[in-house]
């Protein structure tokens, strides 16, 4: 483990500030501040992801070792590391909120994986930085390991996502007002480290641009590119726009990703939108249940919704539209932006058409299955019914054999279930008519359906469940979310619990329904 080898690429190729220390302040002129991390009382391991590890080199001595845990709570550093936190800004909930920074989030340096690539390793909770603000730099153990387990659920669902690596408890106790109503606990504190090529953020580029500091706007665009997209080629504009569309494709892909597995970001300010098309921030998130497009997991969200399911497509365009705005000094004309922004909704189209072959198993999405699938969601909606049970269902019966019993698992409210039926038997009525009409055999059309509707997701339910055994001294709940979230496409004998709709207990519950961003 101490061998690392480390790469300081972002340190010599960009600004930094030239004050130390974790002192509140503006910093101009410059991308990252370096900054230790604050030792914490007693680092205890609770959970790491084995296919980071081994990405990242680290055998089952290293892990097992003490020094791993102080290493990610940020108690010790291996020779060479110069921890250090960003400088960004940010647009949130519409309005742009100046400069905000690596608040709570500290890098430790960048090293090669064994795939050769560049892993930049961060931890999340490590005390405070010059950004940090009002705000105590720490995370709470509820937050980190729902930013720890989804951050892998993630990527073994196939959607683009920043990894984590490690949960570490402290032993310190945070304090936190859960609900910004007057009611501070103390809970306790935990880090995760997480993993990404990068953690750069569209806020990144908002800050300079904003400021007119148009010089580090280029520096860090011609990194970014040269570093993180080296295939681009041709003259610097053309390179620009090459990257401003990519960005916007890798986007597009991201959030199709999210609407088809019924993942609710929570928080989509420009802050938290990866310039790699990476899901990153795991805060108030939230998974779908039972079919409802105005479905918003963010308590402080609850007023406009802005965040909410349906829109979060909608929403990303706009995050790439002011992305575009602070890239645009380095643009003669904006023609180039408004194609990224174009090639934004034609990937994003394409996607959801290949969602919908996807989950309703057809060889190709016709205009007219776009109604289709929209009748569907509108059904599961005034049915109340659960979105991943109802197209995992869907996936492993025979059409002819369908009827409203098949989906007797899917339904929350037995009022709407009975009220439903006779619209549910028109829907597949007009299902199997299309499918006549579609060339795919069934053995293949099975494949194509499970691979486009998991069976299990991390339900909030069950990440909070975890959640309350581990509070209680038992991390086992989490070990085991882990596991089942590493294949979500199997069917997995014997956990079918966990592929189980929510249960009554939760449907009001904070955590599971409710979550703010007091993490
Ligand atoms: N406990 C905290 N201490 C210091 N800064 C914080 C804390 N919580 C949030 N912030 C800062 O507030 C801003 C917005 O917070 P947001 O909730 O989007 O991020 P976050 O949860 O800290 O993490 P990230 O985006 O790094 O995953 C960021 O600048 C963030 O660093
Ligand atoms: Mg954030």
């Amino acid at each position: 483990m101490t061998n690392l080898r480390l790469d300081d690429t972002f340190l010599r190729a960009l600004p930094g500030d030239p004050d130390r220390g974790n002192a509140v302040r503006e910093v101009r002129g410059a991308l990252w501040s370096e900054v230790m991390p604050t030792p914490v009382l007693a680092p205890k391991l609770v959970a790491y992801s084995r296919e980071m590890a081994a990405m990242l080199g680290f055998d089952d001595e290293a892990i097992a070792s003490p020094g791993f845990a102080e290493l990610f709570a940020g108690n010790r550093l291996l020779e060479g590391m110069r921890p250090y936190a960003t400088n960004y800004g940010g647009h949130q909930f519409g309005q742009w909120a100046g400069q905000l920074g690596d608040g709570r989030a500290i890098t430790l340096g960048t090293i090669a994986g064994r795939d050769r690539q560049p892993w930049e390793l961060q931890l999340k909770g490590a005390g405070k930085t010059p950004y940090s603000r009002h705000a105590d730099g720490r995370a709470v153990l509820r937050s980190s390991v729902r930013e720890f387990l989804c951050s892998e659920a993630m990527h073994h669902l196939g959607i683009p996502t920043t990894r984590a690596l490690s949960l570490v408890t402290t032993g310190d106790d945070v304090l936190r007002d859960m609900f910004y109503d007057g009611h501070p606990q103390l809970e306790p504190g935990a880090v995760v480290c997480r993993v990404a090529p990068s953690f750069l953020r569209f806020g990144h580029f908002e800050l300079p641009a904003a400021r007119g500091d148009i010089d580090l706007l280029r520096r860090l665009a011609d990194f970014c590119i040269d570093r993180h997209f080296p295939h681009l080629q041709g003259s610097r504009e053309q390179r620009y726009g090459e990257w401003f569309a990519e960005i916007c494709r890798r986007s597009a892909l991201m959030v199709a990703g999210w609407m088809r597995t019924g993942f609710v970001h929570g928080v989509l300010n420009t802050d938290n939108m990866s310039i790699l098309g990476l899901t990153i921030d795991y805060g108030p998130y939230g998974w779908v249940d039972d079919y409802d497009p105005d479905f918003t997991p963010n308590t402080t969200d609850a007023q406009g919704r802005r965040y909410r399911y349906s829109w979060q497509p909608r929403v990303v365009y706009w995050n790439l539209v002011q992305l575009a705005r602070a890239l645009s000094p380095l643009f003669a004309d904006a023609a180039p932006l408004q194609a990224g922004l174009d090639a934004f909704a034609a990937t994003h189209d394409e996607a959801e058409r290949a969602t919908i072959a996807g989950k309703l198993g057809l060889a190709e999405c016709r205009d007219s299955d776009l109604q289709l699938m929209i009748d569907l969601q509108a059904w599961m909606h005034a049915a109340e019914a659960d979105m991943t049970i109802m197209f995992r269902t869907l996936s492993d019966h025979d059409a002819a054999a369908l009827t409203v019993e098949t989906f007797a698992d899917a339904f929350y409210d037995d009022a709407k279930r009975i009220a439903s039926t006779d619209a549910l038997d028109a829907w597949l009525q007009r299902y199997r008519q299309r499918l006549a009409d579609d060339p795919l055999d069934a053995t293949v059309r099975r494949e194509r359906m499970r691979a486009a509707n998991p069976k299990y997701i991390l339900r909030n339910w069950l990440t909070q469940r975890a959640i309350e055994q581990a509070q209680a001294g038992d991390p086992s709940g989490i070990h085991t979310l882990l596991e089942v979230m590493r294949r979500p496409y199997d069917d997995q004998p014997g956990r079918e619990e966990f592929a189980g709709k929510r249960p009554e207990w939760a449907r009001h519950r904070a955590g599971c329904s409710m979550l703010s961003c007091s993490s």
